[in-house]
């Protein structure tokens, strides 16, 4: 099938090639309009009108298709964090024209970790998608809702009350409260029921006085407190929370450095039996800097943990304490004494752990049986069955377990009875009152009981004392730790001390 192609227009004036061109054999027609331009044809074949037509088409396609990819979040199919940014500046344009306030919220899913950990990544991508359509159905069409990454939302609320900012902030509150509401409903996962909660954080916007970068950072600031703040809440950002998120940050920077800088440093707490002899101790970490003194572990772990540093410094404490171990070997006083070591959920989610330990104990000559690594209730609540394989191998080459802090977290007894411990720590929350408080004298009490009926050893932490020594004795407790015996300290005082036992 032939058609006619439009090529060219030339004025008779045109040059010698030009006329050669228009005779071409091709040419399929010469009109003369009536201002002596000569328009040129050719015949064209219907399929590469076809041809041409595809490629025209699919070249739009495929600019839409990389229009899509650029702005789009390919899992959710929302808006990702560059039309967000794209979205939150006409906002804040329109805000300030119109004078309306509008609100950022910075919103993310609690402990979705945990999912793709115990149900795979598919079942955390399923989890997103939901999440995704339930946030869309929250929020006005002239909303945005977009996905960050991971599992980081935002939404833009536009054209909240003129006045009072009050207002504003009423509504976005209850948007938010929608969010929490609907986003806390039961998912069905394939074959799973998931719950998940999530945390909020909200600024308000009204003018360009502030960059998108400072409001997405102010939501995710307040987002942050929201998850201190027990998670599955919503808190609006304030001025002090800056503050603190700034200590917090410089904090961090510092954090980061103290390995290298050699500022932390290991204090040993003495642990002995009912007849005060000494059974080895217990290593805690001091970080000591030179402008803030002493940073108690209290404030530092939870940051380690949070930023990952908890690694390379709890690998520190673990080769700190095999050296000691090894040191002690030549003096009869100490070679039998056992070190018990803090791990966090952190260090133990790493799947070459016990591959570490094993290396640690091997690379500083020592016997395993003097290693005791100290766990969480709450590390056995997530992937217990991992927790469990990590600890056979460990247990196989002699280190031993103790469970820490024992009755103040999540208890599972159904867990306590998988985990193959050698020891249960009772907390000193319970052993603090325990003469005056009958609650923490029957806790403290079953707590024996139990361990004696799963084969456990029982030490009690915080004994400070004679007391509650003779409490915990008469009750069937027979290893202690706490200031009755000793305070934690730096080496040295620590050997020093070990002449006042028997
Ligand atoms: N992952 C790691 N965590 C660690 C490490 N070193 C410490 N920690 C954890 O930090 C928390 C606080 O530790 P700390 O300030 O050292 O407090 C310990 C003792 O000093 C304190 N204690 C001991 N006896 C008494 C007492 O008689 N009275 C009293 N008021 N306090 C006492 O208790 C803390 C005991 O810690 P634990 O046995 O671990 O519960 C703490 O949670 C540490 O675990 C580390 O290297 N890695």
């Amino acid at each position: 099938m032939l058609g006619l192609e439009y090529i060219h227009t030339i004025t008779l004036n045109g040059t010698f090639e030009e006329l050669i061109y228009i005779l071409d054999p091709i040419v399929l027609a010469v009109i003369i309009s009536p201002a002596l331009y000569l328009l040129v044809f050719r015949p064209l074949n219907q399929q590469a009108v076809l041809e041409r037509q595809l490629a025209e088409a699919h070249s739009l396609e495929a600019d839409s298709e990389i229009e899509h990819l650029a702005f789009f979040d390919q899992l959710t199919g929302l808006p990702n964090r560059r039309l967000l940014v794209d979205r939150l500046q006409h906002a804040l344009a329109s805000s300030a024209r119109t004078g309306r306030e509008g609100a950022l919220l910075f919103l993310d899913l609690d402990n979705f970790k945990d999912i793709n950990d115990t149900l795979g990544h598919d079942i955390g991508d399923l989890l997103l998608q939901q999440t995704a359509q339930r946030l869309e159905g929250c929020v006005r069409k002239s909303d945005t809702v977009a996905r960050l990454g991971g599992d980081e939302f935002m939404v833009i609320l536009e054209g909240l009350r003129k006045q009072p900012i009050e207002a504003a902030a009423i509504r976005a509150k209850a948007v938010g409260e929608k969010i929490l509401a609907t986003l806390s409903q039961p998912y069905q996962l394939g074959k799973h029921e998931y719950h998940s909660t999530l945390s909020v954080g909200v600024t308000l916007f009204s003018d360009l006085g502030k960059s998108t970068n400072e409001l997405i950072k102010r939501a995710d600031i307040a987002m942050y407190q929201a998850k201190k703040a027990g998670r599955n809440a919503l808190i609006f950002f304030n001025p002090e929370m800056q503050d603190v998120i700034n200590a917090r940050a410089s904090l961090q920077g510092e954090l980061g450095k103290a390995l290298e800088k050699r500022q932390f440093h290991l204090y040993y707490q003495i642990q002995v039996d009912s007849s005060h002899h000494p059974l080895g101790a217990e290593v805690l970490i001091r970080w000591i800097h030179p402008e803030r003194g002493l940073v108690p572990p209290d404030q530092f772990i939870p940051l380690a943990e949070d930023t990952g540093l908890i690694l390379p410094i709890g690998q520190w404490v673990l080769e700190t304490a095999c050296a000691q171990l090894k040191a002690w070997e030549k003096d009869p006083l100490t070679r039998d004494f056992v070190l018990a070591v803090n791990v966090s959920a952190r260090q133990f989610g790493q799947v070459d752990f016990a591959a570490q330990i094993q290396a640690t104990a091997h690379r500083h000559a020592v016997n395993p049986r003097r290693l005791k690594l100290e766990l969480t209730e709450s590390m056995s609540a997530k992937n217990i069955e991992g927790i469990i394989t990590i600890m056979n191998t460990l247990k196989a080459i002699g280190i031993g377990f103790s469970l820490d802090d024992f009755g103040t977290g999540y208890s599972s007894l159904q867990h306590l009875k998988k985990l193959p411990l050698d020891q249960l720590k009772i907390d000193q929350s319970f052993v603090r009152d325990l003469a005056v408080d009958s609650s923490d004298n029957a806790i403290v009490r079953t707590i024996i009981v139990m361990a004696n009926s799963l084969d456990l050893d029982v030490i009690a932490e915080g004994v400070e004392t004679e007391e509650q020594q003779q409490l915990l004795m008469g009750m069937g407790c027979s290893r202690y730790q706490g200031y009755l015996f000793g305070k934690p300290v730096p080496i040295k005082e620590f050997e020093a001390s070990l002449g006042s036992f028997d």
